[in-house]
């Protein structure tokens, strides 16, 4: 573990100057992409703007036949497409390099930073089990940039699949100053974990709770509850991304076309405290931007709590409701996040201009 005193120091001679901060990029979505498929690639170039983020993915769903492809086709494309990635962009780029252990990761890394490190925004790390994972990528990723001459630091998100990983969780957030954030990985975590489930993320009617039995009438229907399988862990993701300020993703929703069950999620993983999650298919972009914005109705509210609280101490009734300095900061959290996308979105800009907040 570095000291205090050094964490913030470059960790190759000439490399760039680690961010003391992560930027708040709106980041909705993810949209993965294969960049060796080429009818998926094609398509890259007129999705810029349509989403926050495109990510060229390079580990598992794209076959081993096509590793090479792949990483040849990302170069490509980060090369061709003038808007796409880097600081000022409307869409950032990112990638998923394959795993550590694969005999595929040092070509990407070594490729992608010196060809296209100026556009690369996040490098996304598959499987990671401990800050040592982290480690090996920054100092790597610190020569690299040095050897491209780069002047800002590309930064690291963590995949959370392995159990090893989740009981890591804190020391992974804080491994350098380089982590952006953590996704959820549901489908290697539930195979680590020996989860009898068969889907990539989403829930299972058997993970349930039922209401209790009527003594008068045993045999009678008793309710049942779904429950959610990733609570425990999109909860501690999303502490351990607070404490370090970092950002915490949903991950994939497999089952492409129940859109009603992945807005579910997408939903249940905003309100806890997820800024994005990752779309596998275009129809999930327009899912996961409209559910990882507060609504006009959010808003409206949230400036009216605002506006009652004046200096912001103390409290107020709004509505038969107390409002005080915490929900104030509730409210703030969504009034920024509302800003933020103004900035980017002119639709939902427009939408929160046009919110009238009463007294
Ligand atoms: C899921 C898919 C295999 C579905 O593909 P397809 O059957 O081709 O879908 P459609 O026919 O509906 O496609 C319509 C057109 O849209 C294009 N398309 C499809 N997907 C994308 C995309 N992601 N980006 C851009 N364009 C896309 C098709 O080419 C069609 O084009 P056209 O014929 O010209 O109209 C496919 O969507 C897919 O492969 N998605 C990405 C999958 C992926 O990245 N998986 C990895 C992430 S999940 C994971 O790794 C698990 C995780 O790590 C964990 O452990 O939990
Ligand atoms: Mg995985």
């Amino acid at each position: 573990m570095r000291s205090s005193k050094d964490f913030f120091r470059p960790l190759a001679v000439g490399a760039p100057q680690p961010v003391t901060e992560i930027p708040a990029r709106p980041s909705r979505a993810i949209h993965f992409f294969d960049p060796s498929n080429e009818k998926m690639a094609a398509k890259v170039p007129q999705m810029v703007g349509s989403v926050d983020v495109l990510l060229g993915n390079l580990e598992d769903a794209v076959k081993a036949d096509n590793k090479e492809a792949a990483r040849a086709g990302l170069v490509r494309i980060a090369k061709e497409t003038a808007e796409l990635g880097g600081q000022s962009g409307p869409t950032q780029l990112w990638t998923r390099i394959n795993a550590l252990d694969s005999p595929w990761v040092l070509d990407d890394l070594t490729t992608l930073v010196t060809e296209i490190g100026d556009k690369l925004d996040v490098i996304m790390v598959p499987k990671v089990q401990g800050a040592e994972d982290i480690h090996y990528v920054d100092r790597l990723l610190a020569q690299l940039e040095a050897r491209a001459g780069l002047e800002r630091p590309i930064l690291v998100h963590a995949i959370l699949e392995t159990a090893r990983g989740v009981a890591n969780i804190e020391e992974i957030c804080g491994a350098s100053p380089r982590m952006q954030g953590l996704s959820l990985g549901p489908a290697d975590l539930a195979a680590d974990r020996r989860m009898k489930t068969t889907r990539v993320g989403g829930g299972h009617p058997g993970y349930l709770v039922r209401s209790d039995p009527d003594p008068d009438q045993p045999d009678a229907h008793r309710t049942t509850y779904q429950q959610d399988l990733w609570h425990y862990t999109i909860a501690r993701m999303v502490d351990a991304c607070a404490m370090h300020g970092i950002y915490p993703y949903y991950g994939p929703f497999g089952d492409i076309a129940d859109v009603v069950a992945c807005e579910d999620q997408f939903r249940n993983a905003f309100l806890l405290g997820c800024v994005g999650t990752w779309s596998l298919h275009p129809k999930q972009i327009e899912i996961a931007n409209r559910v990882f914005a507060p609504s006009a109705d959010d808003i409206r509210h949230a400036r009216r709590v605002v506006a009652a609280m004046g200096d912001g101490t103390g409290a107020v009734m709004l509505d038969g409701k107390m409002e005080d300095d915490a929900s104030l900061k509730q409210c703030l959290v969504m009034v920024e996040l509302a800003e933020q996308l103004a900035a980017i979105d002119p639709k939902l800009k427009a939408a929160y201009d046009a919110v009238e907040v009463s007294a």
